[in-house]
C-alpha cells in the first residue's frame, strides 16, 4: 500500500507549480511545450517512467499543452507515488 506523502513533499510541489484539485484528492498542472512534438516527447518519456512505477496519470493533450492530473486511485487519494511521479515529470519537462 502507499503511503500518504508529508505536508512538505506536496508543498514542494504547489511551489513548483502544481495546484490541488478541487473537488478530489489530487494535484494538476499543465505544461506549456514549444511545438507538439515536444509535449510527445514529454508524454513518451513520462509515459515510460509511469509504467515502470505501475503508477498511472490521468493526462490529456492539446497540440503544445500538456495537463496532468496525479492521484492513487488505490488509495483514493494522493500518495507518496504521486509525489515520485509530479518529481520524475518536473525533472522531465
Ligand atoms: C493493478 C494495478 O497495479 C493498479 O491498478 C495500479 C495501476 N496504476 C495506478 N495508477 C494510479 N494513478 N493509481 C493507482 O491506484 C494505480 N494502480
Amino acid at each position: 500500500m502507499s503511503e500518504t506523502p508529508s505536508d512538505a513533499d506536496v508543498q514542494k510541489l504547489l511551489d513548483a507549480g502544481w495546484n490541488r484539485v478541487d473537488d478530489r484528492d489530487a494535484i494538476t498542472k499543465t505544461y506549456k511545450f514549444k511545438t507538439f512534438i515536444d509535449a510527445f516527447g514529454f508524454m513518451s518519456k513520462a509515459a515510460l517512467a509511469a509504467e515502470k512505477m505501475n503508477h498511472h496519470p490521468e493526462w490529456s493533450n492539446v497540440y503544445n499543452r500538456v495537463e496532468v492530473t496525479l492521484t492513487t486511485h488505490d488509495a483514493g487519494g494522493l500518495s507518496s507515488l504521486d509525489v515520485e511521479l509530479a518529481q520524475k515529470m518536473d525533472a522531465m519537462a
